[in-house]
This record gives C-alpha cells, sequence and structure tokens, in this order.
C-alpha cells in the first residue's frame, strides 16, 4: 500500500455562489437551504482516484469581490483551485478571472491547476451564463469545467475527480510530485 499524497485544495469565488454548499454536499453529503457566510472551514476527506488515495484538505473560503484582497494562505502552499460561479450570476462570473489573476499575481506562474465550476445549475429560469461562455473562459484559463448543483446533488463529485486531475497531470507526465504553489516576490 502506498502512503495517501496529501493535498491542499482551496475553493474560492464570489459570495453567496454555493462553495460551501459544494464542500458540505461533497464532504457530508447534506444541504442546508440557509446562507451564512464562511470567513473559513477546513474540511479534510480521504479521496481514492486512479488507484491512489489521496488526503485532501479542502479550503472553503470568505466571498470574494474585486476590492477583496485575497489572504495569501489561500493561494500559497496550494495544489490545486476550485474557482466557483453561480450560473444565474453573471457578477460572480466575472468575479473567476479578477480572482484568476490575483492568485497568479501570488504565484507568478503563468498558470495554476484550477477547476471551474459553474453552481446552480438547477436555476435553469434565472440562468445568466451559458455552458458555452464556461468551457471558453475554462479554455482560456487552461482549467476544467463543469456544471454542478450541490442542491441536486449533481456533478459534485466530478468537480473533485476533475480537480485531482489537474493537480496530478505533471505527476502522471513526469512522475513527479506536484509542487504547493509558492509566493513569488516581485
Ligand atoms: N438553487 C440552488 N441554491 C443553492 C445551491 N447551492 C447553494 N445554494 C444556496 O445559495 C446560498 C448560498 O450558499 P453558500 O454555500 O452559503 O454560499 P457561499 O459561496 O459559501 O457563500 P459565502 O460564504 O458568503 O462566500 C444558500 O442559500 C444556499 O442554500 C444550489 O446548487 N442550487
Amino acid at each position: 500500500m502506498t502512503e495517501p499524497r496529501r493535498r491542499k485544495i482551496a475553493v474560492l469565488g464570489s459570495r453567496s455562489v454555493g462553495k460551501s454548499s459544494l464542500v458540505v454536499r461533497y464532504v457530508e453529503d447534506a444541504f442546508v437551504d440557509s446562507y451564512y457566510p464562511t470567513i473559513e472551514n477546513i474540511f479534510n476527506k480521504k479521496i481514492r482516484y486512479k488507484g491512489q488515495d489521496f488526503d485532501c484538505d479542502i479550503i472553503d473560503t470568505a466571498g470574494q469581490d474585486e476590492y477583496s484582497i485575497l489572504n495569501s494562505k489561500h493561494a500559497i502552499g496550494i495544489h490545486g483551485y476550485v474557482l466557483v460561479y453561480s450560473i444565474a450570476s453573471r457578477n460572480s462570473f466575472d468575479m473567476i478571472q479578477t480572482v484568476y489573476d490575483k492568485i497568479l499575481n501570488y504565484t507568478g506562474t503563468e498558470s495554476v491547476p484550477c477547476v471551474i465550476v459553474g453552481q446552480k445549475s438547477d436555476l435553469h429560469v434565472q440562468r445568466q451564463v451559458s455552458e458555452d461562455e464556461g468551457k471558453d473562459l475554462a479554455q482560456q484559463l487552461k482549467s476544467a469545467w463543469v456544471e454542478v448543483s450541490a442542491r441536486h446533488n449533481a456533478n459534485v463529485v466530478k468537480v473533485f475527480e476533475l480537480m485531482l486531475q489537474e493537480t496530478e497531470r505533471e505527476t502522471q507526465e513526469t512522475g513527479k510530485e506536484p509542487e504547493p504553489s509558492k509566493c513569488c516576490v516581485m
């Protein structure tokens, strides 16, 4: 038996897009209708992916807006980022690029392993962001993309499979362990 590999995953995005609901659905298989703004919560989950065990810390963060300063501990020392928007909020979709740029500002790299998540896919009538727009953005940011509903438990597991696909891409190609993000001094 090989030792589980430790991975740190940060979940980021605008306020109220359903970051906590996504993580709680995944880790505890529960859904709550009420809204409690998050400051920070760290969840631990063992994930088996392609025959390998991963011991994952999933960091659920406070919602971001264009003026908030990304906490360095949510950008540095992280293996992969789950960037969440709501399909019913154009603003939250626009925020993905902003948050992504803030991460790159810290890491000084050209890209980081990312999954872009269109949450609340059950809100068909209120949809403001099309699937194609989500896919196009993901292509630009060289990220994976998926639409999910924490409420209906649709595609939630897929988010974390895609996350490991992204963080382990290099390991599969080179056999090298992925490095968590580092701070770049400009
Ligand atoms: N229709 C629908 N509503 C959802 C879904 N996921 C979450 N919500 C609702 O959206 C609201 C916000 O959800 P949260 O999970 O607290 O959002 P958050 O992104 O963690 O919010 P912050 O902590 O402020 O950043 C709550 O009222 C949830 O019940 C979903 O898949 N579908």
